[in-house]
C-alpha cells in the first residue's frame, strides 16, 4: 500500500492533511516517518483526523452487532481483546469496512520481543522486559474471550473468514495496538462548547486556554502546559480490569506514521470535540523529521512496545550514549531476601507494607538516586520489634533516613539485583565495542543496550551507596580497625537496638 493511496483514502473520509508542508519518507532504521517539505512554524496544523475515523470499540459497529450484553459477558469490554476482535472483523469485511485501506497499510511483521525466538529472549534475562511481554496473557484472552464470542455467532464470523481470526493474526493486531494506538478520551467539553464548534467550523477552538486556528498557524507556546490535552502513541498499558480505558484505546490513521526519539518531539496530537489535530510544537526546518512523542519511555519499554531503542548523549558515567529515561526496577523481595529478620515478623512487615505503601517494586532512574520508598521499606524490615509494633499501629511509613545498616542492606540488595543478569557490565560493554558490535544480530544488540542501560544505573547507585556508607562510617586506617569497622557494619540494627536499650 503506497502512502499516496493512504492519504487519498484519508482525504476521502474527511481527513485534512497539509501536503504542502509535510510528506512521508523512509528513514533508515526508523521505517516510514513524516518530513517537513518547507520551514514550518510552531503551532501549525499538520493534519486533522475526524474522531469517527479513529478505530476503536466505540467506532466499530461490531460490539453493537454482537450485542452489548454478549460483548460484556465475553469480557470483550476489558483489556485489548475487544479492539483486536474489532480490527480482525473490520479486516475480514474487505472494502466494505471504512478502515479497509488503513488496515492494509499497517505492518504485519514486528521486531518486538513478542516475536523473538527463546535464544534471543534469554539475552533479556534480568531486564524489565521479560515479565511484561504478555504473550501467555494474550493467548489466554484469545482462547477465553475471543474464540467463544466468535463461536456463538457464525453469522458474523463465518467459517470462510476463518483465516482472519487465527491466533497469529491476533498477535499481529495486538502488536499494532501496542506500537501505534493512542489513548483517546471522549470529548469532555460541555454541550455549549460542542455546539459552538458545530455551528462555526472555522472558529478558532480553544485548547487549554490557547487559541488555535482550525487549519493554519496557532499559538502553541508551550507544549508542556498543554500536556493534558495531548495524546501520545502507545500511551496505554492496560490492566485487564479496566473497562473505561479499554474503550479509549484507538488506532489513529496518519498520526501513527510519526516516529519518536527521546527529547526530540516537535509535533503533538491535540484533543478537540470532533477532531484530533496534529500541531507543531516547535519550528521545523525543511527536510527535518517530524517527531511525535511516545512519552519518552526507557529502552526496556521502547523495545517491548516498538521494537527499537533510543540512543542519545548521556553523561560519561552512564556510558556517554544511552537513554536518559532508562530505569532499573528492584523487586522488594530482593531486599527481603538479604534482610536477616525472623521470618514470621518479616512476613507481617511485608504484608503491612503492601497494604500501606502498595509498592512492591522500586524504580531507580538515570539520576542514580536511591528511591525514598526503598529506604523506607528497608528501614521497616530492619527496625527493632518494639519500633515495628509502634509503626504498625500508627500506620505511618518509616522515614526514608539512611544509616550504615540500612545502606548495607541496600548495597546487598543492589548487588543481588546485579546478579539477575547472566553477563557482567564489563562483558556487555566489550560486546558493544565497534569491532564486536557489527557481528551482533539486531535483537542481541538491542538486548545488550537495554540490559547495559539498567546495569549502568545499578553501578551508579551502588557507587553512591558506598560513598554514603563511607561518609557515615569512615574506613579506619589500621588493619585491626578495618576489621572492627567491618564488624560494626555487619551488625544488625536489631542488635544495635537491643544494645542501646541495655
Ligand atoms: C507509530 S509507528 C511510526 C511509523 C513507522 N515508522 C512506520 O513505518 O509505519 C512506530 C514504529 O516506528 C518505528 N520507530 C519509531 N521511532 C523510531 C526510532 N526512533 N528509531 C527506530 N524506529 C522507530 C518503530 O518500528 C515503531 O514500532
Amino acid at each position: 500500500m503506497s502512502t499516496e493511496d493512504l492519504i487519498g483514502w484519508f482525504k476521502s473520509k474527511n481527513g485534512f492533511i497539509d501536503t504542502s508542508s509535510m510528506g512521508f519518507a523512509e528513514f533508515p532504521g526508523h521505517g516510514r516517518g513524516a518530513v517537513a517539505l518547507k520551514d514550518i512554524p510552531q503551532g501549525h496544523t499538520l493534519f486533522e483526523i475526524p474522531r469517527d475515523l479513529t478505530l476503536s470499540t466505540r467506532t466499530s459497529v461490531l460490539p453493537s452487532r454482537l450485542g452489548m450484553e454478549t460483548w460484556k459477558q465475553s469480557g470483550l469490554d476489558k483489556g485489548w481483546a475487544g479492539l483486536i476482535l474489532c480490527m480482525m472483523w473490520e479486516e475480514s469485511q474487505g472494502s466494505a469496512s471504512k478502515w479497509s485501506t488503513y488496515l492494509s497499510s499497517l505492518p504485519s511483521a514486528f521486531d518486538t520481543p513478542m516475536f523473538w525466538p527463546d535464544k534471543d529472549l534469554k539475552e533479556l534475562s534480568g531486564t524489565a522486559v521479560v515479565d511484561k511481554i504478555g504473550k501467555e496473557e494474550a493467548e489466554r484472552d484469545f482462547k477465553e474471550k475471543v474464540v467463544p464470542a466468535m463461536q456463538s455467532r457464525a453469522d458474523l464470523f463465518p467459517e470462510a473468514a476463518h483465516h482472519h481470526y487465527l491466533l497469529e493474526r491476533y498477535h499481529i493486531m495486538g502488536s499494532r495496538i501496542l506500537s501505534r494506538s493512542f489513548d483517546v478520551e471522549p470529548w469532555s467539553g460541555d454541550e455549549e462548547h460542542i455546539d459552538a464548534a458545530e455551528d462555526n467550523d472555522a472558529e478558532a477552538m480553544d485548547v487549554d486556554g490557547q487559541s488555535l486556528d482550525t487549519r493554519g498557524e496557532g499559538t502553541v507556546d508551550d507544549a508542556d502546559e498543554q500536556a493534558d490535552d495531548t495524546l501520545e502513541v502507545g500511551s496505554v498499558d492496560l490492566d485487564d480490569e479496566d473497562t473505561e480505558n479499554s474503550a479509549n484505546v484507538a488506532m489513529v490513521p496518519i498520526a501513527d506514521m510519526l516516529n519518536a526519539r527521546y527529547g526530540s518531539e516537535n509535533a503533538k496530537l491535540f484533543y478537540e470535540a470532533r477532531n484530533l489535530r496534529m500541531v507543531t510544537t516547535k519550528p521545523i526546518k525543511t527536510g527535518e523529521q517530524i517527531w511525535n512523542t511516545y512519552g519518552d519511555p526507557p529502552n526496556s519499554d521502547l523495545l517491548r512496545r516498538y521494537g527499537h531503542v533510543d540512543l542519545v548523549p548521556v553523561p560519561q558515567s552512564l556510558g556517554g550514549i544511552g537513554n536518559p529515561a532508562d530505569i532499573v526496577e528492584i523487586r522488594g523481595d530482593l531486599a527481603v531476601a538479604v534482610t536477616a529478620v525472623d521470618p514470621v515478623s518479616l512476613g507481617e512487615r511485608v504484608d503491612w507494607w503492601l497494604e500501606n505503601a502498595d509498592d512492591d517494586t522500586f524504580v531507580i532512574g538515570t539520576d542514580c538516586e536511591l528511591p525514598e520508598e526503598l529506604v523506607s521499606f528497608v528501614r521497616l524490615l530492619m527496625m527493632p520489634s518494639d519500633e515495628w509494633e509502634k509503626t504498625s499501629k500508627k500506620g505511618k511509613l518509616p522515614k526514608s533516613k539512611v544509616d550504615v545498616n540500612v545502606l548495607d542492606v541496600i548495597e546487598k540488595t543492589l548487588k543481588r539485583r546485579m546478579q539477575d543478569y547472566p553477563d557482567t557490565l564489563e562483558e556487555d560493554e566489550k560486546l558493544l565495542e565497534p569491532e564486536n558490535a557489527d557481528s551482533l544480530s539486531i535483537n542481541k544488540k538491542y538486548a545488550i543496550i537495554v540490559r547495559l542501560g539498567e546495569k549502568r544505573i545499578l553501578r551508579g547507585v551502588l557507587k553512591r551507596v558506598r560513598a554514603a556508607k563511607e561518609k557515615l562510617q569512615p574506613v579506619p586506617s589500621s588493619g585491626k580497625d578495618k576489621k572492627r569497622a567491618r564488624e560494626a557494619t555487619d551488625t544488625h540494627p536489631r542488635d544495635k537496638g537491643k544494645k542501646s536499650k541495655r
